[in-house]
This record gives C-alpha cells, sequence and structure tokens, in this order.
C-alpha cells in the first residue's frame, strides 16, 4: 500500500443522468482512493458506461457533484477532465489506426524545439520512457493497427499518463485479451496502484476483481446497490448485490451420455491460411462442439470460412449427408447454418432499428400466414424472446443504438435463438454479458440442443467450454490439434493442448 492510501481522489455526490425514457443514474455516490483499484460492477444496463461517460466529460449530469482531491469540479466536456487528471480507457480505443504510437499519444499537442518546430525525438525519448516504466515494448515505428490490441490498449494507457492522468478509468479492458495479455495488465496496473494512481475498472469477470482490486461498488439499475472491501465479499454476495437475488453458476446439465444424433454438418477439409494441417470436423444433432484455443489460434477463421464468408476457404461441406457448396453467409442461412458474430456492433446489428426489428429480422418467415406476416405473432415472439434473454430496455420498440453494450449483445443472441436454423455458431455468445443473463444465455443454449438443434460455441472462456460442450476442438496455430470428450474436458487439457499444439 502507498502512502498516499486514504486519501481520496475522487468523490461524486448524487449524480443522476436521464435519457429519453430512461433514468440511467439516479443519486449516485461514489468515492476512489488514491492509489487503489475501485472496481465498479452492475449489470448490463446498470448506468457504469454513463456514470464513466460523465466522469470523462463526455455526457453531462443532470444533478450531482463531482469533487476532486476535495474540489469541486465541473466538466462541460473532456478536455476538462483530462485536464482534472482523468484518464478513460473505452473498449472503443480513441487512436488514430494509421499513426504510430507517439503520434497517437502526442496528438493535437505536438512537442516543438527552440525553432518552433516539432520535435519528433523529443516526443520519441517521451514515449520509450512512459512504455519503460509501464515494462511494455512497444514498435514505436509502425502504425498502431498493426499492434495487438492488447498493446493498444497500453498505448492508451501511456496516452493517459502522458496527460498527468492521476485517476485512470479502464472499462471492460480485458474483454478482448488473452489471459497472458490480461496477466500483464494486472502488473502494470499494481505498479501504478504503488505509485499512487487510482484506477476505476469495469468487468464482468468476477475472478478478475478479486484478482487485482481493493475495493469495489455495486450499481443496480442505475442507483447505489452497495460497497464492499475484496477481502471482506465474495462472489456470490456481489452476485446478490449486482442482480438483488441468488444467481445458479452451475451450467445446465450435460446430456449422458454425450449426444451423438445423425450427423448435420461435416467439414471435409479446410486448410486456414496461417498454415498447419487441413481441418475437419463433424457435428452432430443436439449436440454443443466447443471450439477452444488462444485468440488467433484459428477458431473464428474455421468458422467463417466453412460457411463461405471469405473467398479463400470456399469448401463444399456436407449438411445432413448431402454435399453444399457455401459461398457466403446468406448461402449458409438458407441452408440452415446461422451465425452469432464476435463483433455484433459491426455484424450483427442495424443500431438505428429498433429492439422489435433486430430480433424479428431474419424470423419474420415463422410469422407468415397467407403470405403475409403477422404483426402480432411477430411482436409477442420478438417479446419473449428479449425477456427470456433480459434485454433491459424501455420497450421492445426502442432504438438499439440507444442501449448498453452488453443489452445490444442480448438482442442478437435473442435473434438467433429465436431462429430456425438448425445450425447454430456462437462466436463468443457471453463476451460483455453479465451473470445473470449468461447463466440464461446457457440454459436457453441447451434447450436448443434439446429441439435438436446442433451448436458450434467458440468461447475463449474456459469455464463454459468446460461447463456447456459436449466435445471440444482444441485449436493452435490454424489446426484443431485435438478433439475431446467426456472426463478430458477440462481446463488443464485443453491449455496443454492450445499452447503445445498438441505435442505433448
Ligand atoms: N445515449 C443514450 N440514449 C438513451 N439511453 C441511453 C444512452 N446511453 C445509455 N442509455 C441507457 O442508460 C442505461 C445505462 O446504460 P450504460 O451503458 O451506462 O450501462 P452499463 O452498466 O455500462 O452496461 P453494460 O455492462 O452493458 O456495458 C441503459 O438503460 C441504456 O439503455
Amino acid at each position: 500500500m502507498t502512502s498516499a492510501e486514504g486519501e481520496e481522489m475522487l468523490r461524486l455526490e448524487g449524480v443522476s443522468k436521464r435519457f429519453p425514457g430512461v433514468k440511467a443514474l439516479s443519486g449516485i455516490d461514489l468515492s476512489i482512493r488514491k492509489g487503489e483499484v475501485h472496481a465498479l460492477l452492475g449489470e448490463n444496463g446498470a448506468g457504469k458506461s454513463t456514470l464513466m461517460k460523465i466522469l470523462g466529460g463526455i455526457y453531462q449530469a443532470d444533478e450531482g457533484r463531482i469533487f476532486i482531491e476535495g474540489s469541486e469540479r465541473k466538466f462541460a466536456g473532456y478536455n476538462d477532465a483530462i485536464a482534472a487528471g482523468i484518464g478513460i480507457i473505452f473498449q472503443e480505443f480513441s487512436l488514430i489506426p494509421h499513426l504510430n504510437a507517439v503520434e497517437n499519444i502526442f496528438l493535437g499537442r505536438y512537442l516543438t524545439n527552440r525553432f518552433g518546430l516539432m520535435d519528433k525525438a523529443a516526443m520519441k525519448r517521451s514515449t520509450e520512457q512512459i512504455f519503460d516504466e509501464l515494462g511494455v515494448q512497444i514498435d514505436l515505428d509502425v502504425p498502431i493497427c498493426r499492434l495487438s490490441v492488447a498493446q493498444q490498449q497500453f498505448v492508451e494507457i501511456g496516452k493517459a499518463l502522458s496527460l498527468k492522468a492521476r485517476l485512470l478509468v479502464l472499462d471492460e479492458p480485458t474483454a478482448t485479451l488473452t489471459p497472458n495479455e490480461a496477466g500483464h495488465l494486472f502488473k502494470i496496473m499494481r505498479e501504478l496502484r504503488a505509485k499512487g494512481v487510482a484506477m476505476i475498472f469495469i468487468s464482468h469477470h468476477l475472478d478478475e476483481i478479486f484478482e487485482v482490486c481493493d475495493r469495489i461498488s455495486v450499481l443496480r439499475d442505475g442507483a447505489n446497490a452497495g460497497h464492499a472491501d475484496v477481502g471482506a465479499t465474495d462472489v456470490d454476495a456481489l452476485v446478490e448485490m449486482m442482480v438483488g437475488r441468488r444467481i445458479e453458476h452451475n451450467f445446465p446439465p450435460k446430456p449422458q451420455p454425450a449426444p451423438r444424433g445423425r450427423k448435420v454438418l461435416e467439414v471435409p477439409e479446410i486448410q486456414l491460411a496461417k498454415g498447419g494441417p487441413v481441418n475437419s470436423f463433424t457435428l452432430h444433432e443436439g449436440e454443443i462442439l466447443g471450439f477452444a484455443g488462444l485468440v488467433g489460434s484459428g477458431r473464428t477463421e474455421l468458422a467463417l470460412g466453412m460457411m463461405g464468408a471469405d473467398r479463400v476457404h470456399r469448401k463444399t461441406v456436407l449438411r445432413n449427408g448431402k454435399p453444399v457448396r457455401l459461398n457466403d453467409p446468406t448461402e449458409a442461412l438458407a441452408n440452415g447454418i446461422g451465425l452469432l458474430p464476435e463483433s455484433r456492433k459491426v455484424e450483427g446489428l442495424i443500431t438505428d432499428f429498433t429492439v422489435r426489428f433486430n430480433i424479428s429480422m431474419n424470423n419474420l418467415g415463422k410469422h407468415k400466414s397467407a403470405g403475409l406476416v403477422s404483426q402480432k405473432s411477430e411482436k409477442q415472439s420478438a417479446n419473449e424472446l428479449a425477456r427470456r434473454v433480459g434485454v433491459k430496455a424501455p420497450s421492445i420498440e426502442t432504438r438499439v443504438a440507444t442501449l448498453s453494450g452488453g443489452n445490444q449483445q442480448k438482442v442478437v443472441i435473442a435473434r438467433w435463438l429465436g431462429h430456425a436454423s438448425e445450425v447454430l455458431i456462437f462466436d463468443e455468445p457471453t463476451r460483455g454479458i453479465d451473470v445473470g443473463a449468461k447463466a440464461e444465455i446457457y440454459s436457453l443454449m441447451r434447450e436448443l440442443t434439446r429441439q435438436g438443434k446442433a451448436i458450434v460455441m467458440i468461447s475463449s472462456e474456459l469455464p463454459e467450454i468446460v461447463g456447456m460442450c459436449d466435445r471440444v476442438a482444441v485449436f493452435s496455430g490454424g489446426s484443431i490439434v485435438a478433439t475431446l470428450e467426456g472426463d478430458s474436458i477440462n481446463s488443464g487439457d485443453i491449455m496443454r493442448h492450445a499452447t503445445t499444439g498438441g505435442s505433448q
């Protein structure tokens, strides 16, 4: 702990914010000390991002006061927040992809030499010093779009520190990191903490909270639901604070023996760009087949490739024993194969349209009679699906653009749960989804398989791979290196194959 322990960096008093039709925040109080990592928890739509946007000067609160080191501050825009020592690392980075790390860090405030000219050497030196202190190695000469997501995140942190941030907000920073990268981020956070930097950490992974945080504040429905010291609470208590009830963490029971219905999909041979041996796999009616492996190991590439989503891998696959050539995802859909993509905002949703439209868009055929879509049946079904996955919105007529990130994901999941596809490919289905909704999505997936659907679940979350899958294909370096069943579906075996390419 630092000498600064106990000194207050930030205090929020009675912060409220209303959007049309939604009271996003009501009377929030929050206190963050210097040199602490403070977790901000809450279900999707609880108000975490809105609160952080107020702190970052992006939104203005309707009511409430912000104190930095004891003095009241008013933020008319994000420059005021930066001047007050606040640095926010959002999930969608604010970096310019084709500029390098130095140019990004000094964008708009270039250092100049005594002749008034841009002092590139000084900016580079300063950037090197920041990264040295963070203990990260970043190639300063390449555009940041060529860096990994983790490295881009470190550049964001470096930028905030170069702007002299003393309070860093990290909004779901680990959502797109590998476990190793997340470990590196935590190491950096501990070092910053030791230097007295205060941090607000948002994550839906409760194990991370216990690994890296000191204290916790929980929001529920836009209001304070409680505060706790990490040492004096546990996962169950936190979950109850977040959702107001106890949640069953267990996965729905797997059918025993593992389902081996007829073969609904056979993928004979696909070679991925990464090289390695060709891949083949079979999917059976009623089963959940996991695609496990490290980020970049080829899981998504294979799933997209077999659907004809890219020209490179177009191949003939067997659907119910019959050869079909899939040229694009629309053809895959026509053949009863649906994909819930990973980057939902880009690929999955039309955010200017309503929740109802986005849930129903691929399912209208189900509600047709005599050639006409029954509005009543379509609306009822959209309502029911939205309710089941727990979409939090004023109504299904709300525009998706105004929903929280997690709730947008639930909308895509609701669409596919209602879809008639016999084969469903879920790519990272619970990323950014809160604990309560996760449990619901797991049981809905199991229900779909009981109805005879077959699911491929691509996931970086080992517990859900182990808890949900009947068989697991483990990827390494662009190939399936092992297919595990029964008791060999465990974290140790999966990681061993994923990291050694199955050679041990
Ligand atoms: N610009 C906006 N217009 C209308 N409503 C909004 C807007 N931004 C947020 N909201 C609403 O405010 C509430 C809080 O959303 P917020 O994004 O803060 O939640 P969150 O806790 O960050 O959720 P998640 O875990 O899903 O990221 C939600 O009901 C959301 O629909």
